[in-house]
């Protein structure tokens, strides 16, 4: 029986396959920008040994989800990867599936690991050949990528240069400049010699293959390749005969490898929601009392944010669809006075799941309501907060984060300041922090 490279005790049985049920597969969705069929296979079956924790990392907490969900959501994301196949250890399927029932991943596929990185790979390539062993119906796509669980920021432009290369040249990765001059040295520890760093390059993730180059690459590999092997773009020069074309990709492309980077990452990424959280657009019809509500949301967000104020005549919604894409506007708030019908705010945010806006980055829509009348909207009609409620949780599938902001018009200048300074402060506060959790609440200024 062979055993675990890491853990020896732990016997590994290499026949053991497991795909998931048919309800963690979802249709693909088809290769609308590029042409031809991608998949990608995300080796997440490692142990973590540098990490030092009993989580393997892809698992670990990261700003409240486990790693691997923010890496699964960069490719879910993009509507031309037909599959994602997500290779894991035999004993980590059950909190697989778990995470991917949490976050509602979709297009997912689960293969079971080996006792390394490319054994792991491998399998996961094979869930498109070996239809009889994995039971699956998964169409073999024409170019694959691979891409390290443990990388969860990959965008989407690198990824079609990436996969676009490989259709051209057999095989495409990632690299990054060197951060350290690279030395050989003898076998008393001197300097033998120096690279010459400007010649050299870190190889990165992703990469990308047409499918049969890897394939067959991986098929001819030897055990010693599987066993110590590092390099797929290596694999498939050896032995098929494609020369990787290089892209250099972004320095956020980095892997977690120790500790440390768990927190590197989470500074990543809440430099990511600070730069998102730079502009805002409000919206409001042509109502005067939303314009000049507007006029001072714009006056005092100013000193935090580039603002723009867009008011919208009835049957000019389309343009103003077209400006917030075009100006990549990722915050929208949008004014409403004593209305509480939703079926503006709905066509706004079916308007904005339609765009690219929320592809790789959620949009924050708050909608303010300003109530002029006496009594309190809602108050007598929980329906309308539970149509909030349901229409932010529908948002949130297209990753668009709706809340409701509710401002009772004050008759005193003091207190309207007061108010408005209020809805500046939590609207800014819901745009910096994005909160998923929150999306659905209403807020009273
Ligand atoms: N048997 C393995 C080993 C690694 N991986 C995956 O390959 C990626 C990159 O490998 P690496 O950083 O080496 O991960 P680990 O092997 O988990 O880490 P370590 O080397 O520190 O043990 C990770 O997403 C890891 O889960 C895998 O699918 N199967
Ligand atoms: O980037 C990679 C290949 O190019 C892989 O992540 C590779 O496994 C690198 O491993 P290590 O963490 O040891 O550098």
């Amino acid at each position: 029986m062979e055993t675990d490279r890491k853990f020896p005790h732990r016997a590994i049985n290499p026949a053991t396959r497991i795909t998931t049920e048919p309800a963690l597969n979802c249709s693909c969705t088809g290769s609308r920008m590029v042409g031809f069929p991608v998949a990608v296979v995300l080796p997440a079956g490692g142990s973590g040994e540098r990490m030092g924790l009993s989580t393997p990392k892809q698992f670990c907490d990261f700003l409240d989800r486990p790693l691997i969900s923010f890496t699964i959501e960069a490719f879910e994301r993009i509507n031309w990867i037909q599959n994602i196949i997500v290779v894991v250890a035999k004993e980590c399927i059950d909190l697989m599936k778990t995470i991917i029932h949490k976050y509602s991943h979709k297009r997912i596929t689960l293969v079971v690991g080996g006792q390394t990185r490319h054994r792991s790979i491998f399998n996961g390539l094979k869930v498109f050949t070996d239809s009889q062993v994995y039971d699956s119906k998964l169409t073999k796509p024409e170019v694959v990528i691979i891409h390290d669980a443990v990388r969860p920021f990959v965008e989407e432009d690198l990824l079609l240069k990436i996969a676009t290369a490989a259709k051209d040249h057999g095989a495409a990765g990632a690299t990054r400049p060197l951060v350290s001059t690279v030395i050989a040295t003898t076998s008393e520890g001197c300097l033998d010699s120096s690279l010459e760093r400007a010649k050299y390059r870190a190889s990165e993730m992703p990469q990308a293959f047409l499918f049969d180059t890897i394939y067959q690459a991986y098929q001819q590999c030897s055990d010693y390749d599987f066993e110590y092997g590092t390099e797929c773009l290596q694999l498939v020069l050896q032995y098929s005969g494609s020369k990787a074309k290089l892209i250099e990709g972004p320095p956020t492309l980095w892997k977690v490898r120790f500790k440390v980077f768990l927190t590197s990452a989470e500074l990543s990424k809440c430099s990511v929601s600070e730069s998102l959280s730079q502009k805002a657009c409000v919206i409001t019809g042509v109502q005067q009392d939303a314009v000049q509500l507007a006029h001072c949301l714009e006056k005092t967000l100013l000193t935090q944010i580039m603002v723009e104020v867009i008011s919208t005549p009835v049957g000019e919604e389309v343009s103003c669809i077209q400006n917030i894409s075009a100006k990549e506007y990722r915050n929208i708030i949008y004014v409403i006075v004593n209305d509480t019908d939703l079926q503006e705010i709905k066509q706004l945010v079916e308007s904005i799941g339609n765009t690219s806006l929320p592809i790789l980055y959620p949009v924050v829509v708050i909608m303010v309501h300003l109530n002029k009348s006496e009594s309190m909207p809602f108050s007598n009609n929980m329906d309308e907060l539970g149509a909030i409620r349901l229409l932010a949780k529908e948002a949130k599938q297209k990753n668009i984060l709706v809340y409701g902001l509710l401002v009772n018009y004050p008759k005193e200048t003091e207190k309207w300041n007061d108010a408005v300074a209020n809805v500046c402060l939590i609207a800014g506060t819901l745009i910096k922090d994005r909160n998923a959790v929150l999306a659905g609440q209403l807020f009273v200024a």
